[in-house]
């Protein structure tokens, strides 16, 4: 998916909003202010487009730092320990055991991607990103949505067995209340589509692993989605998670050419960042 810089109009608008210093350019000499960067996620479900969104908020705000989610990590799980000489070997690919044998895998895989999430949450900001004038740490997907989202829906479905789901959630709130303070988020920005919509792009995309996916599991996944963050009647266990903003964007239209809907979406993510203070 192609796509085209914001147009001159919003460049404009950021160069206002964000004072005189924009894209790496100081007004003034002297050090730059140190100020901790801003955390945001990325939540949506499947082939919704986040990475392709994440790819247009590199364009436009240049500065920030994105965390894409560990696919890769997940497709191609290392040895440990093994003396070889050479790069280390794929012991198998765990997001296609997943899909293939779901009730063998499932607690696998949700043990291993919170483990990767919350490796990447818990990552310093880079160094650079301490220099920025709006310096804001993006991640796709997160410890959050590895548990509301996937392992619930998961379990819903029995994949996930009562012993197991019992024990995925004691780790979870016990990793997450050892590190509370480095798995704060100032906000989630929640990418809307129709399941129809996501799985036209899923088709599109033609991932191996997810040939068998069918609409069903993309409409459980929209449902959680919604549960989550329009109707909020997901049961969350964290104080500070209740209160942490959310940006609903409806992404069904196509915009990869489309440069003011392209606009419209950036002048959106601007001004709730704004109002994070
Ligand atoms: N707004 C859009 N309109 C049309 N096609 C889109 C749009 N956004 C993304 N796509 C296309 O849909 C496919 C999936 O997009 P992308 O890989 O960004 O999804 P994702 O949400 O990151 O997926 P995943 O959940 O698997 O990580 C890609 O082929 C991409 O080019
Ligand atoms: N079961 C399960 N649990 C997760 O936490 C999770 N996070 C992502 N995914 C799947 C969706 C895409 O196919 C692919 C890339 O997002 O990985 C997950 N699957």
């Amino acid at each position: 998916m192609a796509l085209g810089g914001p147009g001159r109009q919003l460049r404009a608008l950021l160069r206002a909003s964000l004072g005189p210093r924009v894209q790496g350019q100081r007004a003034e000499s002297g050090p730059a202010p140190r100020r901790a960067p801003r955390r945001l996620a990325v939540e949506g479900n499947i082939a919704v487009g986040k990475s392709t969104f994440v790819k247009l908020l590199v364009k436009t705000f240049p500065e920030w730092h994105i965390a894409a989610e560990p696919i890769t990590t997940w497709q191609n799980i290392q040895a440990v320990g093994t003396p070889t000489a050479g790069p280390p070997q794929s012991v198998g690919n765990l997001l296609d055991m997943m899909y293939q044998q779901p009730s063998r895998w499932s607690y696998t895989f949700q043990t291993f991607s919170l483990l990767s999430r919350l490796k990447a949450q818990l990552a310093p900001s880079p160094e650079r990103l301490w220099q920025a004038q709006q310096p804001m740490h993006v991640f796709e997907r997160t410890v959050y949505s590895d548990r509301y989202i996937f392992a619930k829906n998961l379990f819903e479905n029995r994949f996930l067995n009562d012993v197991e789901w019992a024990i995925y959630q004691n780790w979870h709130s016990f990793l997450l209340q050892e590190f509370t303070s480095h798995m704060l988020l100032d906000g989630f920005i929640y990418l809307q589509a129709a399941p129809q919509i996501c799985l036209k792009r899923l088709h599109r995309r033609a991932r191996v692993e997810e040939k068998g996916l069918e609409l069903g599991y993309l409409e459980q996944l929209h449902a959680q989605h919604e549960d989550w963050f329009i109707h909020k009647v997901t049961e969350l266990h964290f104080e500070h998670l209740k209160k942490t903003p959310v940006l609903v964007l409806d992404v069904n239209e196509d915009f990869s050419e489309v440069a003011a809907k392209q606009e419209e979406l950036m002048r959106k993510v601007n001004s709730f960042v704004k109002d994070l203070g």
